[in-house]
């Protein structure tokens, strides 16, 4: 198995593609398109290359960065030529597992036995894609988000019969393209959308229920714990906050939601367990000396902070016409 990625063919250059060829081709690997056919493939690197361009204009992209996406990333070869000399492909087709099960056939037919092959699927669990691939233990989700050339993370879905080289020479590309990959479970919606979908479900309850307006759920989003967020994750925050206050706070909304929103189980065990959060220096996320506990302030403090700066700077996000 490849335990290297160098060379990569992105199939499927339209928005999640174009974003995903022109990220790794940025981070200096070696980056080919293939779409429905070379002339569509050709024009998907025009736009890319002219998005990329409008990038660095706007100050987004560092100087130069167009160069580097313009010497690593080409189009021009048909899907079986551009798949066949690839350490990792990754299918970005239309969330269709009819498409993409045929295309991820053709994509493992002509592929090296060694080659990696990632889907981007959204929703598609690996289970359904799995058996078009030819030697599955080279398959995975690798599924970047929108748009793909700004954010960060990416989840992972190993399939049964995936592979842990596979997965962390995945993990070694993204590292190198300044990504993050997270490993979740084969389940619908993995994390990102079960959580995200979630998070919606409630705030369009509130907002049925008359408790608020939907923009004042998006400032109370936006402004109070949606700040924290590109800082810190649910346990992390609830770790600062207290969970023994957190417990509290789940009796108080379980007795008007009910089981919705009882105590978590996990909550429940570590509190017992006597670990409050950083406060006593035993949290959920792991033990805090007093020198950690001072560090995690004084991040958090100044992570907020720039966050302030960040906003004031940009001003408010322009919004659609009611
Ligand atoms: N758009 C998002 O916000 C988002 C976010 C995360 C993941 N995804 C996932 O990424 C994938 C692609 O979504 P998108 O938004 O980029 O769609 P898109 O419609 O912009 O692009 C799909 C591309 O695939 C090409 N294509 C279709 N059939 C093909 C074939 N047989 N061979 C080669 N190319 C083919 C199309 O011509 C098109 O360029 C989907 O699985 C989607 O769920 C999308």
């Amino acid at each position: 198995m490849a335990k290297t990625i160098n060379t990569v063919t992105v199939v499927g250059a339209g928005y999640m593609g174009g974003g995903i060829a022109q990220t790794l081709a940025l981070a200096d690997l070696s980056v080919e398109i293939v779409d429905v056919d070379v002339e569509a493939a050709k024009k998907g690197l025009a736009r890319l290359l002219h998005e990329a361009q409008e990038f660095e204009d706007q100050g987004l992209y560092e100087a130069g960065s167009t160069e580097t996406i313009k010497k690593n990333l080409t189009a021009g070869r048909t899907l079986e030529e551009a798949v066949a000399d690839a350490d990792f492909i990754e299918e970005a087709v239309f969330e269709s597992p009819e498409v993409k099960r045929e295309v991820l056939g053709k994509i493992s037919q002509h592929a090296r036995a060694d080659a990696i092959i990632g889907t981007n699927t959204s929703t598609i669990p690996v289970h359904v894609l799995v058996s078009a691939v030819k030697n599955p233990e080279r398959f995975l989700t690798v599924h970047f988000s929108n748009p793909a050339p700004f954010i960060p993370g990416v989840e992972l879905v190993s399939g049964e019969a995936t592979r842990p080289d596979v997965v962390e020479a995945v993990k070694d590309l993204l590292a190198r393209a300044g990504r993050e990959g997270a490993e979740v479970a084969d389940t619908p919606g993995m994390v990102l959308n079960r959580l995200q979908y979630a998070l919606l479900k409630e705030a369009a309850s509130v907002v049925e229920e008359g408790i608020a307006s939907a923009e004042d759920v998006d400032t109370v989003v936006r402004t109070t714990f949606g700040f924290r967020l590109g800082f810190f994750g649910p346990f992390a925050i609830a770790d600062q906050a207290g969970l023994d206050v957190y417990a509290k706070g789940f009796s108080t909304l379980s007795e008007a939601y009910g089981e919705r929103l009882a105590p978590p189980k996990l909550l429940a065990e570590n509190v017992d367990a006597g670990r409050h959060g950083v406060k006593n220096g035993k949290g959920w996320t792991g033990d805090f000396d007093e020198e950690t506990k001072a560090a995690v302030i004084a991040y958090r403090n100044k992570a907020y902070a720039r966050m302030g700066d960040l906003l004031r700077e940009l001003g408010p996000a322009p919004k659609g016409k009611k």
